[in-house]
C-alpha cells in the first residue's frame, strides 16, 4: 500500500504557497511513512506513524502493497509538508477539512473533477478539503502520482492533503464523501452481463471497504457504469451506511435535457427547471417534460409540439451520449465532471423554492410506486445538508408510467444479474436486452 499524505505542524498559517514549496523541498527525502494530520493541539507538533494494524479487512480481496512493504508510504511534494491547519482554520474562519475520496482518479472524469474540487468551486471558499485518490492496481499508481503532482503544482491554498492509494481500505478511512467513478469500460466482444459483473465486483468491493471505514454518514455518489446497478451493489454491501446516502449520478441526464428544452424553446438554458430523469442511466431512461417548466411555466404550455416532446426529446437525451461519443471518439468527460459537481451542490446547498433535482437513489417506500429495492432516478429536494427528500407534486401520465415501467424492468433485470453480489443467490444468466444500454452505447 503506497500512501501520501500532509501532516501537522510548522510552517505557520501565515506561510506563503512558495515558503510551503520550500518545505516540500525539504521533506521530499524524508522517510516514507503513513503521515496523519494529528487531532489535537496538543498533537500539533506530532507526526503521527501508524500502520493501523488492526483494520479488519477483508484481506483476500485486497491488493497487495504496491512497494512490497505492506503499510509503507509515499510522500512527497507540498502534501507531505506540515502546516499548523488549525491555526488556518482559526485565522481564516475556515470549515473543518472534508475528505472525499475520488475513485478512478487518474480518469478521464477525474481530470478534470478533482481541480474543481481542490478550487473550492464544490464545497465552496471556506471549505479546507483532502483528497484520497483510488486506483485500481499497482501500474494505475503512477498515474495517481502524476494526478498529485498536478495538483500540487496548481497551488491550491483550500487543498490541504492528497493522499494516493489502491486499498480502498485504506483510501476510504474516516470519508465523509466517495465519488466512486473508477470502472472498466466495455472491451471488444464483451457482453453487458461482463460488464455488470466485472464492474458490479469492484462495487461490492468498495461497499464493504466504506462499511469497514468510512465515516457513518458518508455520502456516496456512484458514476463508474452501469451506475444505478453499480450503487445497488455498493450499498448493499454496506449495510452499516444508510442505504439513503448513496446515489447513481443521472444530473449529467438531467443537464441534457435542460438543453435540448431550452434549444427548441429558444431560451437560455437557466430558464429551464423542475426537470426529472426517471429511471436508469441508459437508454430507457426517462426525461420529464410533464413536469418540466420554462420561465416558470408548464414546459408543454411554451412548446406546443407534441410529436417533437414525445420523439425526438426523448430520444435525443437518451442518446445524447453516443452521439457525442460518435464525435468526439470518447465518452463525456468535462460535462460528467461538472454534472457530478452539480450533484453535489445540490446536496450541500438548499434547493431553490419550487425547483428540485434529479438523482438516482434507493426506493424505500417512494410515493409514485415504483419498485423497491432499486435504485432509481426520482426528483429530489434537499435542505442543504447532505440528505434529500422525494418530490410528490408531481404528476405522471400514461406516456412517462409506460417509460417510467420500461426502466424499471430493465433495472429489476440488472438486478437479478448481480444477485450474487448482493447477498440475493447464485450467478444467473443475464437477460441483455437491446435496451440495456448505457447513453454511451450505440
Ligand atoms: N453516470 C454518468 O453520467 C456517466 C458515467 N460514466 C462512466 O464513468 C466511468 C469513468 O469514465 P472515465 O473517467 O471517462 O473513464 P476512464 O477510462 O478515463 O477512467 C476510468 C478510471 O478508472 C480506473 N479504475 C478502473 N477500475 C478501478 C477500480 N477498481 N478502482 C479505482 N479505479 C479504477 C482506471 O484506472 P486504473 O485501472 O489504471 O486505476 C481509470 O483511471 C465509466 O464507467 C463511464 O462509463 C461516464 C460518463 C457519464
Ligand atoms: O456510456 C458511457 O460510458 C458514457 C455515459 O454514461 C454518458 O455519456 O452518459
Amino acid at each position: 500500500m503506497a500512501f501520501m499524505a500532509a501532516a501537522a505542524t510548522a510552517p505557520s498559517s501565515s506561510s506563503s504557497p512558495l515558503q510551503l514549496h520550500k518545505h516540500a523541498a525539504a521533506r521530499r527525502s524524508a522517510p516514507a511513512l503513513l503521515l496523519r494530520r494529528p487531532r489535537s493541539r496538543s498533537h500539533r507538533n506530532q507526526l503521527v506513524c501508524s500502520l493501523d494494524a488492526t483494520k479488519q479487512a477483508v484481506q483476500e480481496e485486497r491488493p497487495a502493497a504496491v512497494n512490497g512493504v505492506a503499510g509503507r508510504t509515499d510522500c512527497y511534494g507540498v502534501f507531505c509538508t506540515t502546516y499548523d491547519l488549525r491555526a488556518d482554520e482559526e485565522t481564516k474562519a475556515w470549515k473543518k477539512v472534508v475528505s472525499v475520496a475520488v475513485s478512478g482518479a487518474a480518469g478521464m472524469i477525474s481530470n478534470h473533477l478533482l481541480f474543481k474540487l481542490a478550487s473550492g468551486q464544490v464545497f465552496g471558499p471556506d471549505q479546507p478539503i483532502a483528497l484520497k485518490l483510488l486506483g485500481s492496481s499497482q501500474r494505475s499508481f503512477q498515474k495517481l502520482e502524476g494526478v498529485a503532482m498536478e495538483l500540487e503544482d496548481s497551488l491550491y491554498p483550500l487543498l490541504r492533503e492528497v493522499s494516493i492509494g489502491i486499498d480502498p481500505y485504506e483510501v476510504f478511512q474516516d470519508v465523509e464523501w466517495a465519488l466512486l467513478i473508477g470502472a472498466k469500460p466495455r472491451g471488444p466482444g464483451m457482453e453487458r452481463a461482463d460488464l455488470l459483473n466485472i464492474n458490479g465486483q469492484i462495487f461490492a468491493q468498495q461497499g464493504k471497504a466504506l462499511n469497514a471505514v468510512a465515516s457513518r454518514n458518508v455520502k456516496v455518489l456512484v458514476v463508474g457504469n452501469p451506475c444505478n446497478t453499480n450503487a445497488l451493489i455498493c450499498l448493499k454491501n454496506a449495510p452499516e451506511i444508510p442505504s439513503k446516502n448513496f446515489h447513481a449520478l443521472t444530473r449529467l441526464d438531467e443537464n441534457r435535457a435542460k438543453c435540448q428544452l431550452a434549444l427548441k424553446a429558444s431560451v437560455f438554458y437557466d430558464k429551464i427547471s423542475n426537470m426529472t430523469i426517471w429511471g436508469n442511466h441508459s437508454t430507457t431512461q426517462v426525461p420529464d417534460f410533464v413536469n418540466a417548466r420554462i420561465d416558470g411555466k408548464p414546459a408543454r404550455q411554451v412548446i406546443r409540439d407534441t410529436k417533437w416532446l414525445h420523439e425526438e426529446f426523448t430520444k435525443t437525451v437518451q442518446k445524447r451520449g453516443g452521439e457525442l461519443i460518435q464525435k468526439r471518439g470518447r465518452s463525456s468527460a468535462p460535462s460528467t465532471a461538472v454534472s457530478i459537481v452539480d450533484a453535489i451542490q445540490s446536496l450541500v446547498n438548499p434547493t431553490p423554492e419550487g425547483d428540485w433535482f434529479s438523482s438516482g437513489v434507493y426506493t424505500n417506500g417512494n410515493p409514485y410506486g415504483i419498485e423497491e429495492d432499486i435504485v432509481f432516478s426520482m426528483p429530489c429536494r434537499s435542505k442543504g445538508d447532505g440528505d434529500y427528500e422525494l418530490v410528490t407534486d408531481v404528476t405522471i401520465d400514461d406516456f412517462l408510467w409506460e417509460r417510467i415501467k420500461k426502466s424499471e424492468a430493465e433495472l429489476l433485470a440488472e438486478k437479478r444479474c448481480v444477485g450474487h453480489l448482493i447477498g440475493e443467490g447464485e450467478e444467473e444468466l443475464c437477460e441483455v436486452t437491446e435496451d440495456t444500454m448505457l447513453p454511451g452505447e450505440q
